[in-house]
């Protein structure tokens, strides 16, 4: 993954407006966190999360906000609030304007709240204070009474049953566990112990994080990290979230409010919390639930059509938050926000931007790129150059292999060739992440992988969670294809993704000189007698335009309507 910046002509549209300094209103207000409480934070104002969580009556998000002049394009960070959709879905009914929750028991009349948790919850634990609130519950410290656990404080997050006032919001609760105690695990995720219930609550038991929660850091450091201690966060942020992905979680909620330190140090790990929102993705599906919190919220998921890359942009959003210390997109109201994150694309030409590093920079704009299909995945995002020498980097296994590896083995032969020419044009350091790729595949000796090693390299790393969301069907649909072996050079082919490499400004180069060598070594009269004029020279060799379409996997058929 060489560094090769995205269409600056692209991004740059509708910048100006959002530059201007201005008077502007907050429409979030504090939540309830105990540390967040406490502390004196210039630019805080409280959440309407709070009022909503004691079900109180329609809360208004924007009138009770007092007006703040910021010298800043936008004010800095403050609590997301939901989407109001995913609100309504939880909770059955949202009016236009206000989050509210239904009042009442009516509608919950004949749901099943038991969820198989052990009841034995008081005879285990000892309940503390409360360390923090969120929309859904609220969590305490507490201390182990018996067991192996005895005397260790944990972390117990209590969620109400009198809030799941629909079979949504119960199978939510019931997926969040599942997810939960399936991926623990790995060391930036917060460690799960057990799941309680009684009448009133479930009790989700896990590690307690006594360092307070990211976005109290940003905000006590004045709003800004510089680019080492964001690289510092990212790293630990991006590997906890390809590893979720590989097991086919997408978390749809990554918010600074949902990452939480371990301690109070500097340095103290960081690791992601509350799977609330959560859900099993597989390879090639797409979701259609609109859910999330609306500064983070990636543009497909506004489209009802997602994956795993719409944690990619929420990724860009924390690290552009990071950087300069305000959200990349903003408005008043949350149709605002939608608009933005639809239509704008962040500014970059603002302090603090000029004086980062075109690394940072060109990090950010491949992770908020509109087009999901040119974002970087998280192992992809750990391979760049912005993170590369960084201490502490591994590269996991990255699923977008399997998919391209299935579209390379499907394509045509022509097809092939194109992208064999391709991959011929990558740099080295582009080569970096797909040498990490092929070596994580397990090559033999000799330097070969088969399409079995798809399977055994997944295996060594698949959790529960893997199995429930069915990546392990897939992955096991991948490697039963039968292709001969892969040297690294074919594998580079293969795991070349045209739509990213398109995204880049050196694409045009790229293409250029795979048409040369494509020209060279792989064109000849094409089989398909109806091909577009456009597309095939008069002999019948592709043109350089049937050549860009080519790699793009246009078919026969395609061709011949082009
Ligand atoms: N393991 C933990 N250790 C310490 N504090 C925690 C822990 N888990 C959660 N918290 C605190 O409780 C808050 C709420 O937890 P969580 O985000 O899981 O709840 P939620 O209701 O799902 O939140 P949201 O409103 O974002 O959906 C967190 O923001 C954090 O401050
Ligand atoms: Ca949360």
């Amino acid at each position: 993954m060489g560094l090769c910046h995205g269409k600056p002509a692209e991004l740059q549209q509708n910048q100006s407006k959002n530059n201007t300094l201005s008077i502007e209103t907050d429409s979030t207000k504090a939540p309830n966190s105990h540390s967040r409480k406490n502390s004196y934070i210039p630019f805080y104002s409280p959440s309407p999360l709070s009022s909503l969580f004691k079900t109180s009556p329609a809360v208004s998000s924007v009138s009770s906000t007092p007006l703040r002049l910021f010298k800043r394009p936008f004010p800095p960070p403050s609590p997301a609030k939901h989407i109001r959709a995913l609100l309504a879905r939880r909770h059955g009914s949202v009016k236009p304007n206000e989050a509210s929750i239904p009042e009442g028991n009516e509608i919950d009349i004949g749901l099943d709240k038991n969820f198989g948790f052990s009841k034995q919850f008081v005879s285990h634990y000892e309940l503390g204070e409360e360390v923090g609130r969120g929309h859904f519950g609220y969590t305490c410290s507490a201390k182990a009474k018996k067991g192996s656990m005895k005397g260790q404080n944990v972390a117990v997050k209590v969620i109400p049953k009198s809030q799941m006032t629909t079979a949504i919001a119960i199978e939510d609760v019931r997926r969040e566990v599942k997810i939960f105690r399936a991926l623990t695990g790995h060391k930036n995720l917060v460690q799960f112990y057990d799941a309680y219930e009684d009448e009133d609550n479930v009790y989700v038991v896990m590690e307690l994080c006594e360092g307070g929660e990211l976005l109290d850091r940003i905000l006590s450091r004045g709003g800004k990290y510089s680019e080492e201690d964001a690289k510092i966060v990212m790293v630990q942020i991006l590997s906890v979230v390809a590893y979720c992905h590989l097991q086919g979680v997408v978390h749809r909620d990554l918010k600074p409010e949902n990452f939480l330190f371990t301690t109070k140090e500097d340095n103290s790990p960081l690791k992601a919390i509350d799977f609330g929102l959560s859900d099993y993705v597989k390879p090639d599906e797409r979701l259609n639930d609109i859910v999330g919190s609306a500064y983070y919220v990636a543009p497909e998921v506004l489209h009802r059509s997602y994956g795993t890359e719409a944690d990619m942009w929420s990724i860009g959003v924390i690290t552009y938050i990071l950087l300069c210390g305000s959200r990349p997109f903003w408005a008043r109201t949350e149709s605002g926000i939608f608009r933005a994150v639809l239509k704008t694309d962040p500014s970059f030409d603002e302090a603090p931007w000029p004086s980062l590093s075109p690394e940072a920079i060109d990090f950010l704009k491949r992770l908020l790129n509109k087009d999901y299909r040119k974002r970087l995945t998280a192992a992809q995002a750990l391979s760049h150059p912005w993170l590369a020498n960084h201490h502490d980097i591994k590269i996991p296994l990255d699923m977008i292999v399997y998919r391209l590896a299935k579209a390379y083995i499907y394509s045509s032969s022509l097809r092939k060739s194109a992208l064999v020419a391709l991959a011929k044009t990558l740099t080295a350091a582009q080569l970096a992440y797909l040498r990490e790729q092929f070596t994580l595949l397990g090559p033999s000796k000799n330097g070969y992988i088969s399409m079995h090693n798809f399977k055994t390299a997944v295996i060594k790393q698949s959790t529960d969670a893997m199995k429930d969301s069915r990546v392990l069907d897939y992955v096991n649909m991948v490697s039963s294809l039968q292709y001969r072996k892969l040297d690294f050079e074919e594998f580079s082919a293969v795991a070349i993704s045209v739509h990213q490499l398109e995204g880049m400004d050196c694409w045009e180069q790229h293409v250029r000189r795979a048409y040369e060598l494509f020209e060279k070594d792989g064109n000849r009269p094409t089989m398909f007698d109806e091909l577009a004029s456009e597309m095939r020279h008069s002999d019948g060799r592709l043109t350089f335009l049937g050549f860009v379409r080519l790699l793009h996997g246009v078919s026969s058929r395609a061709f011949q309507k082009a």
